[in-house]
């Protein structure tokens, strides 16, 4: 488990964590979303011990990094897939590795076959692909068999097999039992492998819910109908009260009323419904919404 109390990082005149309470639990695959610049890194540096807090602060089953003994086994992570030796083999970069955090040696061909990376083991790592690193450094995050596991975009490189491939690994991981908090941009792959969510902008706390709850809440009030007199229909739900936008082939989306009230309207009016349906939001129009208001970098849009 990893909890944030109050968690803090000023640099220089730049807030970029900025009091964030919340806790990751054992059991689930916690997508770490928000916009460029929102944080994410920061907050896991932190929960490394690679930066200190400004203020607050942030514990590993309950102890501040810098307090675990033998961390490696108590967390591990995927950060900067390329921080290894070009030099050395991916078997040599995990045995130095294992050395230095008391990891018996077997683990290391453990971990290589669970990646994927055993014929490669004694190649060298400047010549791996992306995808290749990535594996590696996945391969470490998981050399102490830790119970909270950080991936920071682990999925950047992989091809359409590695993807399916790491999704199913954290998945697995999470099912286990341990903690697993994966960053991404990749909406539709968080949609996929994350069954809760931590959102962040501007260093701050945007949600932290189960997946299904914020998409609920994100699309609670938009009903699809399709009638056999559709206009007629949209004055009889705007005269409700209903917000009623015109959809491709006659549809009407319909805001403000929900399907139940929908439903007795057509009855009241004698209309003939073909379709009537609560639309579901994707995760990334609920991402959108959440984080419009604390986007950091925005390009312009083309005229
Ligand atoms: N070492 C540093 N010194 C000064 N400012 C920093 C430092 N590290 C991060 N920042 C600033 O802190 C803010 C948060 O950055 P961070 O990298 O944590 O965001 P992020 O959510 O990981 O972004 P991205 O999605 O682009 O990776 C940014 O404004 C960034 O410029």
């Amino acid at each position: 488990m990893i909890e944030a109390r109050g968690l803090t990082k000023v640099y220089r005149d730049t807030t970029a964590v900025d009091g964030l309470d919340f806790r990751v639990e054992p059991g689930h695959v916690t997508g770490f979303l928000g916009p460029n610049g929102a944080g994410k890194s920061t907050t896991m540096r932190m929960i490394l011990g690679l930066d200190r807090p400004t203020s607050g602060s942030v514990k590993v089953n309950g102890r501040e990094y810098q307090g675990l003994v033998w961390p490696l086994h108590q967390v591990g992570a995927l950060l900067d897939a390329r921080a290894v030796h070009p030099g050395r083999s991916a078997y040599n970069h995990l045995r130095s590795l294992a050395a230095a955090n008391g990891i018996a040696r077997i683990r290391v061909d453990e971990v290589l076959e669970t990646v994927g990376l055993t014929g490669v083991a004694r190649k060298r790592v400047g010549g791996f692909s992306l995808g290749m690193s990535q594996r590696l450094g996945i391969a470490g995050a998981l050399l102490g068999d830790p119970g909270v596991l950080l991936f920071d975009e682990p999925v950047n490189g992989l091809d359409p097999d590695g993807i399916l491939w790491i999704r199913t690994l954290m998945r697995s991981l999470a099912a286990e039992g341990r903690t697993v908090l994966v960053s991404s941009h990749l909406m539709s792959e968080m949609a996929l492998t994350a069954d809760r969510l931590l959102i962040i902008g501007e260093g701050r706390l945007l949600a932290d819910s189960a997946m299904n709850e914020l998409i609920a809440r994100h699309s609670a009030g938009r009903v699809e109908v399709r009638a056999a007199d559709p206009l007629r229909l949209a004055d009889d739900l705007r005269a409700r009260g209903g917000r009623v936008e015109a959809g491709a082939d006659g549809m009407l989306l319909v805001m403000g009323l929900g399907s139940v009230r929908i439903g007795e309207a057509a009855a009241a009016g004698g209309h003939v419904l073909h379709q009537l349906r609560d639309v579901t939001a994707s995760l990334e129009e609920a991402y959108f919404r959440l984080t419009e208001d604390s986007v950091t970098y925005r390009a312009p849009v083309p005229a």
